[in-house]
């Protein structure tokens, strides 16, 4: 049985806009899959309801066993500007009334993978963009998830720094052996992290193609330069053109 399975999915909102129409999904263990598709098309939407955030019209989300420890990260890194990094990654176990001292190991875990831990006192003000997205990163990991959900963390950051957390990220998933499920509107960001790629239609999004990568993990730069990757977004771009009401403007494709 998959960890996760998500069936004839659809949510419609109170004010009549139909996000999902009967998406199907299943995802094992340790799986990192990619959603993409135009904008609007109900790929948060789809997060949210496997976060439990919010219930679907109709349809179900099963877990393999019991709901596992999920951490979320969102576009924004949504830090609290006043408080430290270390206080920014307590705040899920602070909510759960761990103190400051029970959580100082992890909390110091959770910096260390993102590479922060000399970066602890440090400010939001004083981050970078990137760093500030590590904290966010740091602040998911700190409740030690099974399942990591991502919804465009890296988009507003410049490529350079984009592509290396790409590579944190695949390092980070090689220690904690999670499960990933990440939004992207970049089909190259999507072949570079994923196992499996699913395109979605435009709104009410659902499943349009299930796009396997077959490379192996670790992965490296030598990947973005193989024949392999340029055919797979290849495919990708292919079958998000298929799609006759997509809105190119919110595909980006770079190199
Ligand atoms: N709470 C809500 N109430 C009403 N409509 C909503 C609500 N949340 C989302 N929507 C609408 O549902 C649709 C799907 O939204 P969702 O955020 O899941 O799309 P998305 O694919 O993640 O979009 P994007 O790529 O632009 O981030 C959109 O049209 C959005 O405006």
């Amino acid at each position: 049985m998959p960890l996760l399975r998500l069936s004839s999915l659809s949510k419609r909102f109170p004010n009549g806009v139909s996000a999902l129409d009967d998406f199907d999904l299943s995802i094992e263990r340790e799986d990192v899959v990619t959603l993409i598709g135009p904008s609007g098309c109900g790929k948060s939407t789809v997060l949210r309801l496997i976060a439990g955030l919010d219930e679907p019209s109709s349809g179900h989300v099963a877990w393999s066993g019991a709901r596992p420890e999920i951490g979320f990260v969102f576009q924004e890194p949504t830090l609290m500007p006043w408080a430290s990094a270390f206080a920014n990654v307590w705040l899920p176990l602070r909510l759960r009334g761990v103190s400051r001292a029970h959580a100082r190991e992890r909390i110091e875990q959770a910096l260390e993978l993102v590479g922060l831990e000399d970066f602890a006192e440090a400010r939001p003000d004083q981050l970078s963009g990137g760093m500030k997205m590590r904290v966010s990163l740091a602040r998911a990991l700190v409740s030690k998830p099974e399942v990591l959900l991502l919804d465009e963390p890296f988009a507003a950051l410049d490529e350079m720094t984009r592509f290396r957390l790409n590579d944190e990220l695949l390092a980070i998933r090689e220690r904690l052996r999670c499960t990933i499920v990440f939004v992207t509107h970049s089909v190259f960001e999507a072949v570079y992290l994923s196992n499996r790629i699913v395109v979605m239609s435009t709104r009410p999004g659902r499943v349009v193609e299930d796009i396997g990568v077959a490379e192996q993990y670790p992965r490296s730069e030598a990947f973005r330069t193989s024949v392999s990757y340029a055919e797979t977004a290849r495919q990708i771009s292919k079958a998000l053109r298929g799609d006759s009401g997509l809105d190119k403007q919110a595909v980006q494709v770079h190199s």
